[in-house]
């Protein structure tokens, strides 16, 4: 207990805080949240975490968790404190000399070819082109310096990771969409804007003329939108997208998954074991869709391949190094 509250147990959040290079900075039980002390011993609303409290909880006999919670939670800074959102811009103007050289020229037309990876998922390569890329990329900005916009949902750690901001509703990694107001600064979600709606219209139209079968990979009407941005040390943990609502999940109706900027290397798989997952490279302008029998599949992303963004984005955007991804889902 001295330990846990001088802030001592090696909880991941705890060494990522002290340096240590971690792949993930997320509870291994329930990866749904960060591993700090307050995770390990009490959970979280998540049913996951009474499991991950025992887990620790059986190490050490003698410990009483209410005797302590108050001191605990005051040798902690507020939770509010942890929260308090800097606003965050998807763009970094540079000299476009220090792009040129480094990022590989692509073309610029959209030149989709697609790939089946299994009932209802299927990645359309290339499938947006550059402008297409551009305009999405250019109003992911305006929304994510705005209210609601970009902020860390595991805030404290060492390094920049991962960023993320909710269009339709809020999703927060503590109460999935339990909570129409976000716990860091009170915001709702922005709405989802109409071109993102059509734009993923049409990617559903273009991939039900590759799985015909409505059973296979259902139509859906996007209400939410999770942004993700991956810095070049950011990662996410292989986990399922199940925070939806029980028709979603049992219709299967698909989520769509779009890239832009530095590539990420994919990881998905039919259960939680990295050693088994296949992976692919999601480049920017990439659409994946996992529906219908695949849309409870894990995934995750291991890695960032910095330098890796199409040259004619950067010049047309300033994109900042990493990777930013959107994924539409119906609730
Ligand atoms: O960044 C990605 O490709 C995946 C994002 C994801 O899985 C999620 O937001 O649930
Ligand atoms: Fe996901």
């Amino acid at each position: 207990m001295r330990r846990t509250s001088l802030g001592r147990l090696p909880v991941r959040g705890e060494l990522d805080r002290r340096g240590v290079d971690l792949n993930s900075i997320l509870c291994p039980w329930c990866e749904c949240e960060e591993e700090s002390v307050v995770h390990a011993f009490f959970g979280s609303v998540k049913d996951a975490s009474l499991h991950c409290s025992k887990e620790w909880r059986n190490g050490i006999p003698s410990f009483q968790p209410h005797t302590h919670f108050a001191k605990l939670m005051s040798s902690y800074p507020a939770r509010d404190m942890l929260h308090k959102r800097k606003k965050f811009s998807l763009i970094l103007p540079r000299d476009t000399k220090s792009i040129l050289g480094v990022q590989k020229e692509v073309g610029t037309e959209a030149k989709s070819r697609y790939k089946i990876l299994g009932p209802g998922m299927l990645l359309l390569k290339g499938h947006l082109s550059i402008s297409e890329q551009v305009e999405v990329v250019k109003k992911c900005e305006k929304l994510g310096v705005g209210p609601g916009g970009f902020y860390e949902p595991y805030p404290g750690a060492a390094k920049l990771r991962r960023l993320l901001m909710c269009l339709g509703r809020n999703w927060q990694p503590e109460t999935q969409y339990k909570e129409r107001f976000r716990r860091n600064d009170g915001s709702e979600a922005p709405p989802i804007p109409d071109e993102f709606v059509r734009m993923v219209e049409n990617i559903l139209q273009a991939s039900r003329s590759v799985i015909k079968s409505e059973y296979e990979l259902p139509f859906m009407t996007p209400d939410v939108c999770l942004l993700n941005f991956y810095t070049d040390v950011g990662n996410l943990a292989l986990h399922q997208d199940r925070s939806e609502s029980p028709y979603s999940l049992r219709v299967g109706l698909p989520v769509i998954s779009i890239s832009f900027g530095d590539s990420g290397v994919f990881l998905y798989g039919f259960d939680r074991n990295i050693d088994k997952a296949s992976s692919i490279l999601l480049e920017s302008g990439d659409v994946l869709v996992f529906g219908g029998k695949s849309r409870l599949i894990y995934h995750g992303v291991k890695s960032i391949i910095p330098n890796s963004a199409p040259l004619a984005l950067l010049q047309q955007t300033m994109l900042r190094p990493g990777r930013l991804n959107l994924t539409f889902r119906e609730y």
